[in-house]
Order: structure tokens, then C-alpha cells, then sequence
């Protein structure tokens, strides 16, 4: 597929993976650290974590948002943190619930994992991470497919999650590249706060 000036999009879409895995580069180890913090305490300012959901997290790769002391504040506020887990390239997420004494395994890419044989589990709220963003709730990210066929899936087993991106405020982008399979956000979190792009997500 090209746009009116010739460039494919699979090709716009890789540029800007390039561009923003870079810009997250320079971030300094205090400054994910600082940010990590405040996107926590967002996300328990402004979603009901409270009413315990069942809440998609992710293990974090390097330079993603540390999302694993939020992992255990919502555990130990009686949610039911999740983690997704692979089940190989082209097929949909699957989350099994996670507790601070649960082994992970590693999967494809480095990504720590739940082990297969536990119960899936459909999420209420899905907290994903992403390269960009932008105001119109688009998302990208490695390029696998995964969370787009992912919200697909647990629609069509009946579940209607809140979508969530989770980043820094710098992954913010104009306009992000997308195809008719992509499946836009409700809202992102960043340090500075929510940003609510979807007025249906309820949230303010
Ligand atoms: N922490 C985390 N877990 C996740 C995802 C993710 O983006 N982040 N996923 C989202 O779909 C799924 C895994 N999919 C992935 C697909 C590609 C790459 C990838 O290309 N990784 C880079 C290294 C990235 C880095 O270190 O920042 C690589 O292998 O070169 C990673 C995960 C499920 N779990
Ligand atoms: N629901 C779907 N069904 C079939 N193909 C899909 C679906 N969602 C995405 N794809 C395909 O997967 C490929 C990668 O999609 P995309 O560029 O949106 O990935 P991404 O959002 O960057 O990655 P990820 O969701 O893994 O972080 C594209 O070729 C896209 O058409």
C-alpha cells in the first residue's frame, strides 16, 4: 500500500519504529526510574483499580516503562494482575494471572512470561506497551501484531477491556502510520498523566 507521495506503509511504519526506539534511548536510568513512578501512581489515580480488575500488565523489556512495581501495589490491593504470554507468531496474547511468587519463564524476544500450563484468564483493563503514540488513539508497536490480534481475540470470546497504552510522554507523535487492522486505544498513560482519547473509555 502507498500513500500519495509514493512511500509504502509497512515502510513509514519501520521508520518510525527506528525513530522512537532511538528517542527512548536517551532516556537516563533516574529518568525511567522518575517516569515509571508517576505512570504508576496515574494509573492508580485514574483507573478503577480499586473495584480489583483483572488488569493486563506487561514484564518489561530494558528501556519500556518499569511496570513491575505497579504489578505488585495492584496485587497487594486484592487486583488480579495479569501478564500475557506468546503463543507463537501470527495468534493472539493470552494472560494468566500473575502473584509475586509466580516463575516466570522467558519467551520469544527475551520477554518474561507466565508458565503455559496456567488457566487463561480475560482481562477487564489491557495496560500495553507501545513505540508511539497519537491523539487519535493510535498505536504502534514492534510490529508483531500481537496486541491488535490480541483485543480482536478477547472481544470475540466476549470480554470488552479498556485498551491502555503505557509509555513516556516522548512516544508522542503527531501521526502514527496505521493499517485496517489496527485497534485503537481508550486512553495512554505517561508521566505527566492520563490522555484520554476516546471519550467512551468513561474516564476523565
Ligand atoms: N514487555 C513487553 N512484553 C510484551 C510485548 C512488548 O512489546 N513488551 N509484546 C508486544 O507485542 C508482546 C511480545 N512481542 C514482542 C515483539 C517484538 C519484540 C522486539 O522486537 N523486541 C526487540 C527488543 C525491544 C527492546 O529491548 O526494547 C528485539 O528483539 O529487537 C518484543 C516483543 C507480548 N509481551
Ligand atoms: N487482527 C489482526 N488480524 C490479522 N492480521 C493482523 C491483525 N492485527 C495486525 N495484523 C497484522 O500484523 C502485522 C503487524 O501489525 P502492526 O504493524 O499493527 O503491529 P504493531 O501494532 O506495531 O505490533 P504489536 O501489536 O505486536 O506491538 C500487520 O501486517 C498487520 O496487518
Amino acid at each position: 500500500m502507498a500513500d500519495p507521495d509514493g512511500v509504502a506503509l509497512d515502510e513509514r511504519k519501520w521508520a518510525l519504529r527506528r525513530e522512537m526506539r532511538a528517542r527512548r534511548t536517551t532516556l537516563t536510568d533516574a529518568e525511567r526510574a522518575a517516569a515509571s513512578r508517576a505512570v504508576a501512581w496515574h494509573v492508580l489515580r485514574h483507573l478503577p483499580c480499586r473495584e480489583r480488575p483483572r488488569i493486563s500488565l506487561f514484564w518489561p523489556l530494558a528501556e519500556e516503562i518499569d511496570t513491575r512495581p505497579l504489578l505488585h501495589i495492584l496485587y497487594a490491593l486484592g487486583a488480579e494482575p495479569l501478564l500475557p504470554r506468546m503463543q507463537g507468531k501470527g495468534r493472539p496474547l493470552v494472560f494468566h494471572r500473575w502473584s509475586p511468587d509466580l516463575p516466570l519463564v522467558q519467551g520469544p524476544f527475551g520477554v518474561m512470561e507466565p508458565p503455559p500450563e496456567l488457566p487463561p484468564v480475560l482481562p477487564e483493563i489491557v495496560l500495553a506497551p507501545l513505540l508511539a503514540f497519537d491523539r487519535r488513539g493510535h498505536r504502534l508497536g514492534y510490529g508483531a501484531g500481537f496486541y491488535d490480534r490480541t483485543f480482536d481475540a478477547v472481544e470475540a470470546a466476549g470480554g470488552a477491556p479498556l485498551r491502555v497504552g503505557l509509555c513516556f510522554a516522548c512516544q508522542e507523535v503527531t501521526e502514527v502510520p496505521v493499517d485496517e487492522t489496527d485497534v485503537p486505544l481508550d486512553l495512554v498513560v505517561t508521566e505527566e498523566g492520563p490522555v484520554v482519547l476516546r471519550p467512551t473509555s468513561g474516564l476523565s
